[in-house]
């Protein structure tokens, strides 16, 4: 048993007689009401899922199991000879809320190692695909593909369900999962773009640094990969994804249905997509130009005929953020600190959509938030490391939202979270209630 699993089992044990107490002595306590304007406008503000993994602040960002991005950082057991921490150190943090020490670290990465291997048939389901899918498309259905193996599902087949310890089931599905991501993502980045030529994992390497050599791109892209996966991991459990995953899994369905569905969400232009829109945008107003380096005044109009012709800003604006992102300032100082990318035209040109959108979008008035958001500034740096095909950004951000997805279901099944099923009402009520019928 690995000393990840046990402290987890210990963690749930302390936590269930708190949601079991909250429950039968206080679940009469209100947390709000529900406005018309809520029903109709995605539930914006309504309270009613339960996380421990994140929480957003609308000002401050995002805090990962209440550490703020730098702390978490900061905190977490380093790469030997690197400023960032192991990626399986962050997803020991986010499972158990605890920082692991740098043995506890490596005991999660030797873990991950042995069960990163991609079976063969879904490297022949991938293939089997026509090579122009979307690697959205392809990286959900090898998640998908795998459900076969979900020993969640195996064991509720066989009558051996228990609500009290299916979460160890979910656990060996999710981390089974995590470690085959990285790979999948990898594999399908040199099938479609690099002449379906592939790199084989080196046994001595961490989660990032494999991811960094399957995809064929030198150092310093395996910081890049452990800081992207980290900041990209979770963002409380109300967005498309992470909301996703939880209300499949919530009707029992194991880490593969529902991570397959989240990822789904994922592909959206409104949430994950945007990071591919961002820089479908950049490079069309850049095109326009001829590739001259562009004025404010040229940018200024570009953001409005955007705008005018009826589409979003990709990049900006969130439904809870009220702020740049901090996911967004820390990737642009990654990019300041970093010789060549700080002068790096694209950067230039990131940083003047910076100074300008966001007047724009006040001048236009409907947006709540005018900031940049996670997906502003993270192609910027995927592209000056040589990853341009930008219709696989999504991906990244997909190997990186599956911490914390991941996480909050194997937290769902401890703590026994109901199948969700909100009410829903007609329009003829909802005029009713109002007294305008
Ligand atoms: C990882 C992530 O998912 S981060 C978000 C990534 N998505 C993007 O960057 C896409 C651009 N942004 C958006 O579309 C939105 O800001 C969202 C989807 C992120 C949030 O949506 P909402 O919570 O509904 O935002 P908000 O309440 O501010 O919307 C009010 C109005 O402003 C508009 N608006 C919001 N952001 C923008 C934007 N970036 N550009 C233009 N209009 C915008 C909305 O479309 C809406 O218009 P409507 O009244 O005609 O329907
Ligand atoms: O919180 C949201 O709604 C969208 C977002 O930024 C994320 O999921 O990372």
């Amino acid at each position: 048993m690995s000393t990840l699993k046990e402290v987890l089992r210990k963690k749930i044990d302390e936590h269930r007689p708190r949601t079991v107490k909250l429950i039968k002595e206080c679940g009469d306590v209100s947390l709000g009401e529900v406005t018309i304007a809520q029903a109709i406008g995605g539930a914006r503000g309504v309270k009613c899922l339960v996380t421990d993994i994140s929480y957003l602040d609308p000002m401050e960002g995002i805090r990962f199991r209440g550490k703020t991005i730098p702390e978490t950082f900061a905190a977490l057991p380093k790469v030997p000879g690197s400023d960032y921490p192991y990626v399986e150190g962050f997803w020991y943090m986010l499972m158990t809320g605890d920082v692991p020490t740098m043995e506890q670290t490596l005991e999660v990465v030797e873990d991950w190692k042995k069960r990163s291997q991609v079976p063969e048939y879904v490297i022949d389901v991938l293939r089997a695909m026509p090579r122009d899918s979307h690697p959205m498309t392809m990286f959900s259905t090898a998640v998908l593909a795998m459900q076969r193996d979900s020993i969640f599902a195996k064991n509720y087949r066989e009558g051996k369900f228990n609500k009290m310890t299916c979460w160890e089931d979910m656990y060996e599905d999710a981390t089974n999962l995590m470690a085959k991501l990285a790979p999948i993502a990898a594999y399908i980045y040199r099938m479609k773009y690099k002449g379906d030529t592939h790199i084989d994992a080196d046994p001595n390497l961490d989660m990032g640094g494999n991811f960094a050599r399957m995809m064929g791109v030198d150092a310093p892209y395996d910081d890049v990969a452990r800081m992207y996966f980290i900041l990209h991991s979770d963002h409380e459990s109300g967005n498309v994804s992470a909301h996703t995953t939880h209300l499949v899994a919530s009707a029992l369905s194991d880490a593969y249905y529902s991570y397959s569905a989240g990822l789904n969400g994922l592909a959206g232009p409104l949430h994950g997509l945007a990071n591919q829109e961002v820089l479908g945008w950049t490079q069309d107003f850049m095109a326009k130009l001829g590739g001259e380096v562009p004025t404010k005044e040229q940018l200024e109009k570009a953001l409005w005929d955007t705008l005018n012709s009826g589409q979003v800003i990709p990049g900006y604006g969130h439904a809870v953020l009220r702020k740049t992102d901090p996911r967004y300032s820390s990737q642009r100082e990654f990019c300041l600190k970093t010789e060549g990318l700080k002068d790096y035209p694209l950067f230039k040109l990131v940083s003047m959509i910076y100074e300008v959108a966001p007047g724009v979008l006040q001048e236009h008035g409907k947006a709540k938030n005018p900031w940049p958001n996670v997906d502003a500034q993270s192609g910027v740096i995927q592209w000056y490391y040589g990853v341009t095909e930008y219709d696989f950004y999504t991906v990244l951000f997909g190997v990186g939202r599956a911490i914390g997805c991941l996480a909050n279901i194997t937290w769902d099944r401890a703590l026994g979270y109901a199948i969700e099923r909100p009410k829903s009402v007609t329009t003829a009520m909802l005029e009713d209630a109002a007294g305008i019928k």
